[in-house]
């Protein structure tokens, strides 16, 4: 189901209650790195997360090297950041902070 895109401000707002995410350039995606004490703890978190992305049907784009993993959050078919992108962001929060 295609949710429609946050407005710039929905977007502000929803980067202030998570930490350390950034809004894209070109305002269409949101994005952090985590940084983990080795490889094995960030693969728990990839591991953790691709459940959630599973049940929300919502996926990241990530790169994983070593104890680092960069994500990147958009919901393609709006084209643009929207709620299922803030609620994965969110879960993802969690799952990175049981392995700091
Ligand atoms: C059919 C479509 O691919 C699915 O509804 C889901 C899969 N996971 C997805 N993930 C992301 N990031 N954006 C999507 O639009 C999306 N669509």
């Amino acid at each position: 189901m295609a949710r429609s895109r946050l407005t710039p401000e929905a977007i502000e707002t929803a980067l202030a209650s998570l930490s350390g995410w950034k809004l894209r350039e070109d305002g269409l995606a949101i994005s952090k790195t985590f940084k983990f004490r080795n490889f094995v703890e960030a693969f728990g978190f990839m591991a953790q997360s691709a459940l959630v992305a599973e049940k929300l049907d919502h996926h990241p784009e990530w790169f994983n090297v070593y104890s680092r993993v960069d994500v990147t959050l958009t919901t393609h078919d709006a084209q643009g950041v929207t709620e299922l992108d803030v609620k994965l962001a969110q879960a993802m929060e969690q799952a990175g902070m049981h392995r700091i």
